[in-house]
């Protein structure tokens, strides 16, 4: 077969994944409301759009411009499908269970069903939410009956922007302030969303609180692309020999970086060139160039700054001199699919050196990859990281249940073909 052509020119990446999201969710608790550009295409942030739509909320979209706007007080929801998004069921579980009156059931397809939920249920219910649900109410479907909460405090155990967004999206409608402390830093879009807006918020180290604001003030931005998808084009240009490649209008909060900072310590031959911030978050444009790279480690304290992007890593610790080491990373276990496991298998029917640890891998680089194939688990991450394996791979390259691809990026299959003849 032949070889993937080296990737040139300049690319867009679809608006960010989770600040659309966010923007939607804030949206639906104003009634200004927000009108935002670049909304992401995928299929997460349309269930996030319908659940609002079931709720009442004023809800209208014309190509990647969404306005959403809250329309009078929420209704009843009924069942509200989450699909396969954690980032909207556990969001809209803190937004709701703080709404007198709201009654609704949260569920997900079997993925998003399997994923755990005790980690905003609990804390939820320490400020009064009351909230029921499979097994304790620690599995979707859940059952929220909206309250007025309390006011609080809560320490995060794991730095997760699930958990700490659904604590200040519930703050927003308690009777007093909520803070949240977390181990480490995780991407703090929400934050930045709100003081954008001029919603108050007080920011201190790890700590963020918010206040009850019944009405928020709205906005009118335009979205950054999705640092996430952008990762895919950057492992794949480092890998492909004779590849400069600029993907123009990206994210670059530092909470979403990591990878850049970790491919940068592996020998990445890249510049980042900032541009204009759009709705309070940097942006700019990177470029890069075919890297020889080499291994490295990667420990429990830059996981969060990199979590979506650590199957990719995985690519390309394949393709690196030596062995690199990624640890602290159990998270992994419980996304979309267990994405340790699911990338250990993949990357070693292609050939690779790969060693599952519980909480990560051991990747010896410098095996070719070969043809074969291998299973998405019908998780998208994991199956655009073994696209952009197969780029590289002297075989073809089968992966199952490539349609999951659509859940945050629907053009990228096409795209790569497009761009790179594989
Ligand atoms: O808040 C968000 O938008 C997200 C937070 C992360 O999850 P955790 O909060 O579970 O770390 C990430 O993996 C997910 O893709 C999106
Ligand atoms: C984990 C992810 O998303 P979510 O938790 O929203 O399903 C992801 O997009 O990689």
């Amino acid at each position: 077969m032949s070889r993937a052509e080296p990737l040139r020119g300049t690319i867009t990446v679809p608006g960010d994944k989770s600040i659309s999201h966010r923007a939607a969710l804030v949206g639906a608790l104003s009634r200004e409301g927000i009108e935002v550009d670049h909304f992401s295409n995928g299929a997460d942030c349309a269930s996030t759009l319908d659940c609002l739509r079931r709720l009442g909320v004023a809800v209208e979209r014309e190509g990647d411009r969404v306005r959403v706007r809250r329309n009078g007080p929420l209704a009843e929801g009924g069942l509200l499908d989450a699909g396969n998004s954690g980032t909207t069921a556990r969001l809209l579980c803190g937004l709701l269970s703080g709404i007198p009156g709201v009654f609704s059931v949260i569920t997900g397809d079997a993925s998003l069903r399997r994923r755990p939920m005790s980690r905003v249920v609990d804390p939820l219910r320490t400020l009064g939410a009351r909230i029921d649900g499979c097994d304790g109410g620690t599995k979707l479907p859940l059952s929220v009956r909206g309250t007025r909460l309390t006011g609080g405090l809560y320490t995060l155990p794991m730095a997760s922007a699930q958990v700490k967004s659904a604590l200040l999206l519930a703050g927003l409608s308690a009777q007093g302030s909520v803070t949240v402390v977390e181990p480490r830093r995780s991407r703090d879009h929400t934050e930045i969303m709100l003081d954008y807006l001029g919603v108050p918020l007080k920011r201190e180290g790890e700590a963020v609180a918010v206040f009850p604001c019944d009405d928020l003030p709205g906005g009118r931005w335009t979205l950054p692309g999705d640092f996430s998808s952008a990762a895919f084009w950057i492992v794949a240009a480092s890998l492909l020999a004779g590849s400069d490649l600029s993907i123009e209008g990206v994210n670059l909060n530092p909470t979403r970086t990591g990878l850049l900072a970790v491919l940068e310590r592996m020998g990445l031959d890249c510049d980042v060139l900032p541009g204009n911030p759009s709705g309070g978050e940097p942006t700019g444009t990177v470029t890069v160039r075919s890297s020889s790279l080499k291994a490295t480690a990667v420990d429990g304290t830059e996981i969060p700054l990199l979590v979506d992007e650590l199957p990719l890593l995985a690519v390309a610790a394949t393709q690196a001199r030596g062995v690199t080491e990624v640890r602290g990373a159990a998270e992994l276990r419980v996304k979309e699919s267990d994405r340790i496991a699911a990338m250990a298998e993949g990357l070693s029917a292609l050939g690779a050196a790969v060693e599952e640890r519980p909480d990560g891998w051991v990747i010896e680089g410098g095996h070719p990859l070969k043809g074969g194939a291998v299973s998405s688990r019908g998780d998208h991450r994991v199956a655009m990281a073994l696209a952009v394996a197969g780029l590289v791979a002297e075989g073809e390259v089968l992966i199952d249940d490539v349609d999951c691809v659509a859940i945050s990026y629907p053009g990228f299959l096409d795209e790569l073909r497009r761009r790179t003849g594989r």
